[in-house]
């Protein structure tokens, strides 16, 4: 569906927008749930991603078709490697059939499972016999995805002696498996991260007092609120939940983030407070998004909102993401009137303040092109192609930007 944004500003006290538990935090509690049932989870998250991940692990059928969540397909190629007597073939969306998942694959079958491509070497689909593990160590390449390493770690404390995983080069994306081991803890596993080796102790039930976890509110998600809110006046304030300060997702930097764009941000009970403070008065942004490589669309956007330029490094896992991130920013941005140049890893906006009417933005099935765009509306009419796209992630993320004042139709 294509939705027309016409140029919109923020109404004077909105009311506060409730979004939906992390799809990261959910994910990987629901497979911990498929180990541990007697675990219960509070704000699941109502993304597809999650949906797909609940309906997988319920379902009896060996055949499971993940769409595009690249989660679901990491976490369950492990938990599926393990069920002794399922014979699965999991596959995906054709851009999910791209996406690479050898690093995973080669480290399962290191420690004795039983896993093979269906069509295209190192891709998805995979044909699953699942059976006990037998073996404890493995060492995996850590630069590509960190999912692959939490997709081990989550079923790492149900096999026998646990886990003793080494991390090969460089480690991306490493709040997903700090967030990974801080969850086991909470269920009362023990883990240890140190330098390149995380270690993963067996467990077998969970203590009554570890049963109940609460998933808090996606920050991914937010970041399209911080973008809003830097293209408003100052004194726009927009408040979300369910929030809180020591939270378990790397993508929270955005409150250290966006204060150089003049967003302040106020953390209140479960709550967080959004306000324009000043006017960002930047030449130019440098950000290295190697730890939140999910919210580099939304600051790119927002620069080129204000009118700056920025230097974003950081992102070698974009290319493999639901579509290639740096490609598809810069064409879409170019349309805009940017001039963007990209490389393996990184993305240089120039400064312009040049902003096109009625660009037709393209979201090549990537919900974070659709969310991160959208905030353009507040400078200038823009359209969305594909817009329901965002329901990976975010299902009610266009009604939530019309409560806040932007004018949409179809
Ligand atoms: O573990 C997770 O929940 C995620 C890890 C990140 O992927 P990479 O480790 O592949 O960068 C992130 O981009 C993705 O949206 C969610
Ligand atoms: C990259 C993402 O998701 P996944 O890898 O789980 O498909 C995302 O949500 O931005």
């Amino acid at each position: 569906m294509l939705l027309t944004l016409h140029k919109s500003t923020i109404i004077a006290h909105p009311p506060t927008i409730i979004i939906t538990g992390s799809k990261s935090e959910s994910n990987r509690l629901l497979l911990l749930q498929a180990l541990y049932p007697e675990l219960q989870i509070e704000n699941v998250s109502n993304s597809d991603d999650s949906e797909t991940m609940q309906k997988a692990l319920k379902s009896s059928s060996n055949h499971i078709d993940v769409s595009h969540a690249g989660t679901a397909m990491r976490f369950l190629t492990a938990f599926f490697a393990t069920q002794e007597g399922r014979d699965i073939t999991i596959t995906g969306s054709a851009r999910m059939k791209e996406r690479p998942i050898q690093v995973l694959v080669q480290a399962l079958n290191a420690l004795g499972a039983d896993i093979s491509y269906l069509e295209t070497e190192g891709c998805p689909p995979l044909k699953i016999n699942g059976k006990p593990l037998t073996k404890d160590q493995v060492s995996l390449k850590a630069n590509v995805s960190s999912q692959y390493i939490s997709a081990l770690l989550l079923i790492a404390p149900k096999l026998e002696n646990g886990l003793e995983l080494t991390l090969e080069g460089k480690i991306t994306s490493v709040p997903y498996i700090n967030m990974t081991l801080d969850l086991l803890t909470q269920i009362g596993v023990e883990t240890s991260f140190k330098n390149n080796l995380i270690t993963v102790r067996p467990l077998q039930k969970l203590s009554p007092q570890q049963q109940v976890l609460t998933v808090e509110s996606d920050w991914s998600s937010v970041s399209y609120f911080y973008s809003i809110v830097a293209l408003s006046p100052v004194g726009t304030t927009i408040t979300l939940s369910h929030y809180k300060k020591d939270s378990l997702q790397g993508d929270s930097v955005l409150a250290s983030i966006y204060t150089d764009f003049g967003v302040t941000t106020t953390f209140g009970n479960n709550t967080i407070t959004l306000v324009k403070t000043d006017e960002a008065q930047l030449g130019s942004v440098n950000c290295q998004l190697q730890n939140a490589p999910d919210i580099a669309q939304t600051i790119a956007v927002t620069c080129f909102g204000l009118g700056i330029g920025c230097h974003l490094t950081g992102l070698h896992t974009l290319k493999i993401k639901e579509t290639d991130r740096l490609v598809a920013l810069k064409t879409e941005l170019e349309k805009l009137g940017a001039q963007v140049d990209i490389t393996n890893e990184a993305l240089l906006l120039h400064s312009s303040t040049q902003i096109n009417d009625n660009v037709s933005i393209a979201t090549y099935h990537d919900h974070r092109m659709a969310m991160a765009f959208a905030p353009l509306a507040l400078k200038t009419n823009l359209q969305i192609e594909d817009a329901m796209v965002v329901s990976k992630s975010y299902p009610t993320f266009w009604e939530d930007l019309k409560t806040i004042g932007f004018k949409i139709s179809k």
